[in-house]
């Protein structure tokens, strides 16, 4: 799915009205009544009441329009509109709708005094897509009370209050705090960013059936990455296929205590698909290798606690590199040589080969086409501090395109960042994956991914949706608080089922 900025939105509701020939009201009205099915499940409509704040543009129009349905529903609705001299055309036609309703709507203003009751739902319908700037200081008693007053939930339509879709909003800005946002159509790229993440608990895209070919034909280089294009890209095995169809790969890491990061990876390795895994492990995990998995085979380096010496890596298919390594000097000394022996092999780099690299500032060592999978400190040891997400996207695209690599920023929404500059938002995970050893997994499945011939950005965007699906099935039936590293492991067969369904 493309992931369009506020303009190509505006155009898109455009091109919709012209070319299904239905008004914008129409428009509005099927996009609201999506949100009011979401509604109708999430609440026993007859025993809810709903306190809707309007703003006065489209927005506030579609708030108006769900207080009309909401209350045909049978729920007890209370507007609270922002008074102004003049409301958008949409707006001003659903307010005419209103009258006679039983539906009581009062106007405010920045001073007023707003109630709310302590098992109210609270509806943010104040500004979406159209908010160009952040909201003045004047707004702030209204957002202060709307976040802070006892309710019972707070919803938000399209965008939470105050946050704009495609640029940064500056921390100390006043936004809406939503408990979910219903937003239409695609995801805003704001919508998907941790900065976001007080105003963003739950995020749930509608369709609200905007023109397909319009969406076909105008460019983004930002996608949500979900089920149906990793549908498309996955690959199976014939009748024929013997192991080396499915690659041969090595993962190379470990050190005295972390030898069980090698293990996560390497079984998440052959449960991807791999027909032959490899690890290469300092002595001291020999043993504890060969007893955890018997599928996988076990090389080890001269060094006892620690790899002193890396291997040779021409037979293989795909390299990882980087689980449970550890920084001893000898074994950054012995990584900056295997980058330089390696030039022609693409590489999947996680964990302290990462913090080497960085260390030694030898990014422009790593071959190219290698995939970069660094949580939020890799990367800041790698890049340095950045300003807001959008500036860490900025700055890690350019060094992707720099060093022609692919960059995995792990987090809630893992975003693939491409040297073609094109970026990938991915759709499945969990909070329950916020535990360790969880990326080791994830460097098992890239890499077997890459030896069995899909290109890096597929690899990583492939790998990435698969790990965070193991992640939801495994929550089926697991606490996220109790979800381990080896329960996705266990997940990822019915994550290729599922995806193959
Ligand atoms: N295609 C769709 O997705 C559809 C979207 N719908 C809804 O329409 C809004 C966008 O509506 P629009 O009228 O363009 O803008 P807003 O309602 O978000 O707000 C505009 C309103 O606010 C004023 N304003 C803008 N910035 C500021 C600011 N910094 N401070 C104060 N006031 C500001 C501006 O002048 C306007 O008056 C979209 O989000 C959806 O909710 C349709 O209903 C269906 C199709
Ligand atoms: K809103």
């Amino acid at each position: 799915m493309k992931i369009f900025n506020a303009a190509q939105i505006q155009a898109l509701d455009k091109e919709t009205v012209s070319n299904q020939y239905i008004s914008s009201f129409k428009l509005m009205e099927r996009a609201t009544t999506k949100v009011f099915e979401k509604l109708q499940t999430r609440y026993k409509l007859y025993q809810t009441s709903f306190v809707i704040f309007c703003g006065t543009g489209n927005n506030g129009g579609d708030g108006l329009t769900l207080a009309r349905l909401l209350k045909e529903g049978g729920a007890m609705v209370k507007v609270f509109l922002v008074q102004t001299k003049k409301y958008s055309p949409d707006n001003a036609q659903n307010q005419d709708l209103l009258e006679d309703r039983d539906i009581n709507v009062e106007k405010f203003n920045t001073k007023s005094k707003l109630k709310v009751k302590k098992d109210d739902v609270i509806v943010d319908a104040l500004f979406g897509i159209g908010l160009h700037s952040p909201l003045d200081e004047e707004w702030r008693p209204i957002f202060d009370f709307l976040n802070e007053t006892p309710c019972l939930e707070r919803v938000s339509i399209d965008m939470p209050s105050g946050l704009l879709a495609d640029v940064t909003t500056p921390i100390e800005a006043i936004v809406f705090k939503a408990d979910v946002v219903y937003t239409f159509q695609l995801p805003k790229t704001a919508l998907l960013l941790s900065d976001a993440k007080e105003y963003v608990k739950e995020l749930e895209i509608l369709d609200i059936g905007l023109d397909l070919d319009y969406i076909e034909s105008t460019k983004s280089d930002a996608y949500f990455v979900e089920q149906e294009k990793v549908r498309n890209l996955v690959k199976s095995g014939t009748k024929f296929s013997s192991k080396d169809d499915f690659g041969r790969v090595i993962l190379i890491g470990g050190s005295k205590g972390k030898i069980g990061a090698m293990t996560l990876a390497s079984k998440a390795a052959m449960n991807t698909g791999s027909g032959i895994v490899t690890t290469y492990v300092p002595n001291c995990g020999y043993t504890i290798l060969q007893t955890a998995i018997p599928e996988v085979m076990c090389d080890t380096c001269a060094g006892e606690d620690y790899i002193k010496v890396f291997p040779s890596v021409e037979h293989y298919d795909a390299v990882g590199v980087g689980c449970g390594l550890g920084l001893h000097k000898d074994t950054a000394t012995a990584l900056v040589t295997f980058l330089k022996d390696n030039k022609d092999k693409k590489l999947v780099i996680d964990a302290d080969a990462l913090n080497i690299i960085s260390e030694q500032k030898c990014l422009d060592k790593v071959p190219v086409e290698s995939i970069l999978t660094p949580h939020e400190k890799e990367l800041k040891r790698l890049i340095g501090e950045w300003d807001n997400d959008f500036d860490k996207i900025d700055k890690v695209k350019q060094l992707a395109k720099k060093h022609n690599v692919i960059f995995v920023l792990k987090g809630a929404h893992t975003i693939t960042i491409a040297p073609d500059e094109t970026i990938y938002f991915n759709s499945s995970g969990n909070w329950g994956m916020a535990t360790a050893g969880v990326g080791d997994t994830l460097t098992g499945m890239i890499t077997s991914l890459l030896g069995q011939g899909y290109t890096s950005k597929e690899a990583a965007i492939v790998g990435v949706y698969l790990h965070g699906l193991a992640g939801d099935i495994a929550i089926e039936n697991i606490h996220p608080h109790s979800l381990v590293a080896s329960d996705l492991g266990k997940n990822i067969s019915s994550a290729y089922n599922q995806i193959a369904l």
